[in-house]
């Protein structure tokens, strides 16, 4: 969570999502090529190469490449590779829970194995346990995102049900406070960061009191409809958090008109960095 502090302060607040669906490839690169695969990774490399200098990170988005199969994941594989040739911090967006021997598994794929990145998301729902097995790796430099209030509609279904005097979100916070304070990093973040979504517009200053310590990962910008606006009260002195766009930054070139998905991706993360920067 240090590195990812300093990349901020370097290099603004944007995130980039690799959440690349094949049909968001333009027809006229996707021909280039003789497989779909290897289509996703040039087109995955070029937005990498793109947007490097303005990306404090780059998520990708596991599903995208699970739902081809094996094909699919190796270039899952090569692209965190690729991003980390560039130096890159990457996160890999897999929501994993599972009971802590599973959860042990998963750790070991996703922070050793073929898949290795510098951080992963979580799901809390099956309690503490679930995330432990990760944080077996926070001396190895890794880190885990946990998700508290997210992006889409339906979190309000679970996650803004009262349990008791708390909210659902903040028992999840209250359930890891014990292992936040004892794992806090030279800039005052634990290896545990939070999903919050910039969506949340109601709760996030709330949310931003309430979460010490906890560096954010915040999606929704963009194509969910969240703004540089919605950023500020999710931040402390400018920093401690990261935005993610995915579509909003694949896709931009469909605004244009024409196939330089690589020139309007980066013209995009440029401008977002701006914006939220301004409000800031
Ligand atoms: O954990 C996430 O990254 C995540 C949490 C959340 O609350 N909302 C959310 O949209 N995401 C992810 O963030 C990305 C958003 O993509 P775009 O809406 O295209 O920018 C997708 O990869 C989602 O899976």
């Amino acid at each position: 969570m240090d590195r990812l502090y300093e990349a901020v302060e370097k290099k603004g607040h944007v995130c980039v999502g690799l959440d690349t669906s094949v049909d968001y490839i333009p027809e006229g690169f996707k021909k280039k090529f003789s497989s779909v695969y290897d289509a996703l990774f040039e087109f995955n490399k070029k937005i990498i190469d793109a947007t490097e200098d303005v990306a404090a990170c780059f998520k990708v988005q596991i599903a995208y490449y699970e739902a081809l199969g094996i094909e699919g994941l190796k270039v899952y594989k090569k692209t965190i590779e690729y991003a980390k040739e560039k130096e890159a911090i990457v996160i890999g967006d897999i929501k994993r829970s599972d009971i802590a021997d599973t959860a042990r598994m998963y750790a070991r794929a996703h922070f050793e194995g073929d898949f290795k990145v510098d951080l992963v998301t979580l799901n809390p729902y099956m309690g503490v346990d679930s995330i432990t097995p990760f944080l077996e790796y926070t001396d190895k430099d890794k880190g885990v995102f946990v998700l508290i209030k997210t992006s889409n509609p339906s979190s309000k279904d679970l996650q803004l049900l009262y349990a008791g005097e708390n909210r659902v979100y903040e028992r999840v916070y209250d359930m890891l406070r014990s292992l936040i304070e004892k794992s806090i990093g030279e800039y005052g973040y634990s290896p545990i960061g939070a999903v919050v979504g910039c969506t949340n517009s109601d709760e996030a200053g709330h949310i931003r009191k309430r979460l010490k310590n906890m560096f954010f990962l915040i999606p929704g910008y963009g194509a969910q409809g969240g703004g540089a606006k919605d950023i500020k009260n999710l931040l402390i002195d400018k920093n401690g958090g990261v935005v993610n766009s995915s579509r909003g930054i694949l896709l931009a070139y469909r605004k244009h008109g024409d196939e330089r998905f690589e020139l309007h991706a980066r013209e995009e993360a440029l401008k977002m960095r701006e914006e939220i920067l301004n409000e800031l």
